[in-house]
């Protein structure tokens, strides 16, 4: 008899394989040359990717890699595999969970190949984004559709709909800020809720990203009683970004009286490069050095038991009518 088995795929953005710069340059150049993500036409990108930038921007990416750099390997990976640990752990049987990146290793096509390999005939494919957003969610997902546009047969496919509203997602995160800042020293004036940013034209062109961000950081400040601000980080190129900026926001707290901050990513699943250094070493540094007197990065849920009974929760909720009832 076949085995039936149902697989879920947890999906990140992608990390080099190590913090140097011949593996930051292919990490970047797979990376920047999805047209999901610089949505420039090829003939006028590449030449500016590859003349340029390529040749400047990894040295200096390696660097700030090195700062973060773990003995596991890169946040963002080691923390996804670990996730995946995790909640295969908490699925038992039932599932066959595995994980993957969208760019780098270990790469979507050759996740899934494994999973049908084990028996999988249905996969839920989970981008780990709480925001949609195109340049992140839908490039995972159409990786995948390449690869299995190229099976005779194929598995059946869902994919995880984004959680930036989800009461669980909105609770989890309000729980754990709660519990970061009662370990605190110090009282912040300010909680700013800091999110990857994106050019200001896939806002106006229609991507939901900047809405459902606004709407988680509303819907935490809601859950959490007091305000929170939020800000854009990340940007790239000579473009306009969505703003608030962040580094901005941080270097001009202090004038308006606030001193003491406290900082979260809540679009992040994992730490990363653009949490751990981005905001932690380099956000820290510009807000003291404007003035600010106490910095705390709050970090992400990660496989922290908030992070994981969410996750548990949000992937379960897709595999209904494919297992049955817990
Ligand atoms: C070039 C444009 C970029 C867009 C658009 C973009 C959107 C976007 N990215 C994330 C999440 C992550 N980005 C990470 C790193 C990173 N992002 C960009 C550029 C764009 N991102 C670059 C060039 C880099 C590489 C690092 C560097 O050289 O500075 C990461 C971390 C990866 C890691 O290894 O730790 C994440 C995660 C989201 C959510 C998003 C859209 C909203
Ligand atoms: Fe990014
Ligand atoms: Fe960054």
């Amino acid at each position: 008899m076949t085995v039936r088995r149902i697989g879920v795929l947890l999906t990140n953005l992608g990390t080099p394989d190590a913090p140097e710069t011949a593996a930051v340059k292919r990490y970047l150049r797979q990376f920047l040359s999805d047209r999901r993500v610089v949505e420039i036409p090829p003939i006028a990108w590449q030449p500016i990717l590859r003349g340029i930038i390529l040749n400047t921007r990894p040295a200096k990416s390696a660097r700030a890699y090195r700062e973060v750099w773990t003995e596991a390997g890169s946040p963002l990976a080691a923390i996804t595999r670990a996730q995946a640990e995790a909640l295969q752990a908490m699925f038992g049987d039932a599932v066959i969970v595995d994980w993957a990146m969208r760019y780098g290793n270990p790469p979507i096509a050759a996740r899934i190949d494994a999973l049908i390999a084990k028996g999988c005939d249905r996969i839920l494919l989970a981008p780990l984004y709480p925001q949609y957003c195109a340049a992140t969610t839908a490039t995972a997902n159409d990786d995948a559709f390449r690869a299995l546009a190229a099976l005779r047969f194929q598995p059946a496919v869902r994919t995880l709909p984004p959680w930036y509203d989800d009461p669980a997602y909105i609770a989890a995160l309000a729980a754990s800020v709660e519990q970061d800042l009662s370990a605190l020293d110090f009282a912040p004036d300010l909680i700013l809720a800091s999110f990857h940013g994106m050019p200001q034209r896939t806002l106006e062109l229609g991507d939901p990203y900047y809405h459902q961000c606004v709407e988680t950081t509303r819907l935490l400040a809601a859950a959490l009683g007091r305000p929170v601000e939020i800000a854009f980080q990340s940007r790239f190129g000579p473009a306009k970004w969505l703003e608030p900026a962040t580094d901005a926001t941080l270097e001009a707290l202090p004038a308006r009286g606030v001193r003491r901050v406290a900082v979260l990513c809540p679009g992040f699943v994992a730490d990363c490069l653009e949490t751990l250094e981005e905001i932690a070493l380099r956000g820290r540094d510009g807000f003291l050095e404007a003035g600010g007197e106490r910095f705390a990065y709050l970090a992400c849920m990660n496989d922290n038991q908030f992070g994981m009974n969410l996750l548990h929760a949000v992937v379960r909720r897709q595999l209904e009518g494919w297992i049955g009832p817990s």
